[in-house]
């Protein structure tokens, strides 16, 4: 069975599926299987598991089971593992489970190890009549993962031309020597040495402008390439919905991006060397074959071992190499977490712990290498035994062939020299094959980036400031994945131009889900939103922010100076209309009274400001932009009172549509209207008065 590693920190589950599919014959790959099954930031539970095995025509029986009856059990099965993972179990072998890991890889543990993890809950799944093997992967085509690059052809075209000339070169260096030996030498012709010398030496002197030229090409093409694609990539993946963000972790996105200059390497310089190296080796083959075909077939039979030896070796090497990046990449992931997160590591003295964790992490990344080594050793050494058994037996049958008279010393040293070359290319070749077959592994994890849906363009060209800034949910209902609780369930509400809407409900109830709706962040699961009468899908997400003013509850700012923060990093920003942003949030005169003003730094994680002036901050930017409507999740919650109610009346005097979500007294009885949210719907919607306003 094939180990497939999960890219989301929640598809265990799905990868399992993907395993044993792939083991009965029907072959899937993850990302048509996530698209096919949506899965919350949650992951799955064992009932979602068993509804989806289901639709792939498996017929499931889970079981609660010891670990001692494993070997009873129906293979290859899914094991619950550690109370929140899935695995598969392959194998049963002398007291140890043989264990496929997404999270990890290929493992053995013994029955003793393995009861700290299995959490006694197993599923096994047969195929039913219905089930029918298939090939169901979706292909992956390198221009789709990498955009476009302009240039590319001619540069390879030119670079093939160099290599091409070089290689004339290096198919005339062995006459060189032969002329040598056995015209110079054995004539004791002085001048024809001499003459020989100097060709060979021109020959050197062409090779060497000719190979700067071409590395000098190889350089800048990967250079432009790297530009090229590597821009190409990021912008795709900025343009990815909220959801995949959500769901991954920092280190594993980075990981993936990474894979982009594996590929580019790879096909940089070896996409010319196949051709060429293809080209020369058949006709180095062709020289030797007029030297000695006996001689030539002990080169091809050690050649033909070498080929056998690299595929023996390919699928060990693939599964420890995909291992090994999963693994760097959670260690990663961790390292990147813990920086994060050091305040309340430091609060809670859970540092040591974490230190333990990630050196755990580190020593599974260094296992997996020494693990890797160990295979690349043994791969290396036989590679070595094989080339100098070939090398004594080709100077033992050429020896006798030179005493014989059947060949001369030159023509065997001119032979050695082109077998040199054959062997040299034509095992670079082999390695080439199996380093573009191990692309795939880069392909598929970057396309995991690469071939995402972004979220929609608008669909029309629409004057922004014709729209009316009034939106309308149509019977909107959400929820985070099939077979979760709906989290909004048939939601109606209209949002006036100018209005100011307080949205309260208890916490959990929704509120931040319909906020991220409104502002195009995730798209209803049923239903529709309008704004200003336009179909929330037909405007484009992009269009709807550009009417939006939001400040979230796990909003950021960036590193950099207050004023381009406020501005949003805007590179023709306006002092001005900064200031007033900063007016109207009720932030300018504290920051008037910082020494550097405006210019004051922010770092990226200890924003050097309190958790009030953060929030005024954030709201400066949001306002910044002129907003139409404005959207605040929680955004004054750290305020003082006294701030806030200055922050709200600066609010309540502009003119656009304000909605707030609100747990606190104060800043609801700033509201014309309050929304109260329950179970996923609307249970009250009152319109406030003056009086009321004040005392709601
Ligand atoms: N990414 C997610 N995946 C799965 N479930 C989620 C996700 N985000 C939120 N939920 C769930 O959806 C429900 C509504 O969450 P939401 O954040 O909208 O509540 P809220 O009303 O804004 O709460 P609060 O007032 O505490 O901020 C909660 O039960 C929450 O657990």
């Amino acid at each position: 069975m094939e180990a497939v590693l999960q890219a989301e920190s929640q598809e265990c589950g799905l990868a399992c599926l993907v395993m044993i599919a792939g083991y009965h014959g029907l072959h899937l790959d993850l990302m048509s299987l996530r698209r096919r099954f949506s899965i919350s930031i949650k992951g799955t539970n064992l009932a979602q598991l068993v509804r989806y095995a289901q639709s792939l025509d498996f017929s499931c029986r889970p079981l609660r089971l010891e670990l001692e009856d494993m070997a009873k059990l129906r293979l290859p099965c899914i094991l619950h593992w550690d109370m929140t993972h899935f695995v598969v179990l392959e194998t049963v072998r002398r007291g140890r489970l043989h264990l496929l890991d997404p999270a990890s890889g290929r493992r053995v543990l013994p029955l003793a190890e393995a009861s700290r993890h299995f959490t006694g809950v197993a599923l096994e799944l047969s195929p039913n009549v219905t089930f029918r093997p298939a090939q169901q992967k979706a292909r992956i085509r390198l221009r789709e993962l990498t955009g476009r690059a302009i240039g590319l052809k001619r540069a390879l075209a030119n670079i093939f031309a160099l290599a091409l000339a070089l290689e004339v070169v290096a198919l005339l260096a062995p006459q060189v020597t032969q002329w040598v030996v056995d015209g110079a030498l054995v004539s004791a012709d002085h001048d024809l040495l001499l003459i020989a010398v100097l060709g060979g030496c021109l020959l050197m002197l062409i090779d060497f402008v000719l190979r700067m030229a071409r590395g000098w090409m190889g350089l800048r093409l990967n250079q432009q390439l790297a530009l090229q694609w590597s821009g190409n990539l990021f912008s795709h993946l900025l343009r990815l919905p909220w959801p995949y963000f959500e769901k991954r972790q920092l280190g594993d996105i980075t990981a993936r991006f990474q894979s982009l200059t594996a590929i580019r390497n790879v096909l940089t310089n070896g996409a010319i060397m196949v051709v060429l190296d293809g080209l020369v080796t058949l006709i180095t083959l062709g020289m030797m074959l007029l030297y000695s075909p006996v001689l030539t077939g002990i080169v091809a039979i050690a050649l033909a071992l070498y080929m056998v030896l690299r595929v023996a070796f390919y699928q060990p090497l693939r599964n420890a190499s995909e291992e090994r990046i999963v693994l760097a990449a959670r260690e990663n992931s961790y390292f990147l977490e813990t920086i994060r997160a050091v305040l309340p590591l430091k609060l809670f003295n859970t540092t040591s712990l974490r230190l333990a964790t990630w050196q755990n992490l580190v020593a599974d990344v260094q296992n997996r290498d020494v693990a890797t080594q160990k295979m690349l050793l043994a791969f290396t050494s036989l590679n070595t035994l094989i080339f100098g058994l070939e090398g004594m037996l080709l100077l033992y049958v050429g020896g006798m062939a030179v005493l014989d008279g059947t060949l001369s010393l030159g023509m065997l040293l001119a032979f050695i020299a082109y077998k040199s070359q054959f062997t040299g290319r034509a095992s670079q070749l082999i390695d080439l094959g199996v380093e573009i077959r191990m692309l795939s592994l880069h392909a598929e994890r970057l396309a995991d980036i690469a071939l995402e849906t972004p979220e929609p363009d608008s669909h029309m060209e629409t004057d922004l400031e014709r729209i009316e800034p009034r939106i309308e949910l149509r019977d909107v209902s959400y929820r985070y994945a099939e077979g979760e609780p709906w989290v909004l369930r048939n939601l109606s509400l209209v949002i006036e131009a100018g209005d100011s809407v307080a949205i309260v409900g208890r916490s959990g109830c929704g509120k931040s889900t319909l906020f991220k709706l409104m502002l195009g962040l995730l798209t209803p699961t049923e239903g529709e939103i309008l704004v200003g009468g336009i179909p929330a899908r037909q405007l484009g997400p992009q269009a709807i922010r550009n009417l939006v003013g939001a400040v979230m509850q796990e909003d950021q700012l960036l590193a950099g100076s207050l004023a381009e923060n406020i501005a949003s990093f805007d590179p023709e920003a306006d002092q001005q209309r900064i200031e007033e942003a900063a007016r109207q949030a009720n932030i300018h005169k504290a920051v008037a009274n910082m020494p550097m003003g405006y210019q004051t730094l922010v770092a990226e994680m200890g924003s050097g400001l309190s958790g009030g002036q953060k929030q005024r901050v954030l709201l400066a930017r949001a306002l910044y932009k002129r907003p139409r409507i404005l959207a605040l999740d929680e955004a004054t919650s750290h305020l003082d009172l006294h701030s806030e109610q200055h922050v709200v009346q600066a609010l309540q005097r502009m003119p656009m549509t304000r909605i707030t979500i609100a747990h606190r007294r104060e800043t609801i009885s700033f509201a014309r209207r309050l929304v109260c949210l329950d179970k996923g719907a609307v249970v009250e919607d009152v319109r406030l008065d003056e009086e009321r306003q004040v005392s709601a």
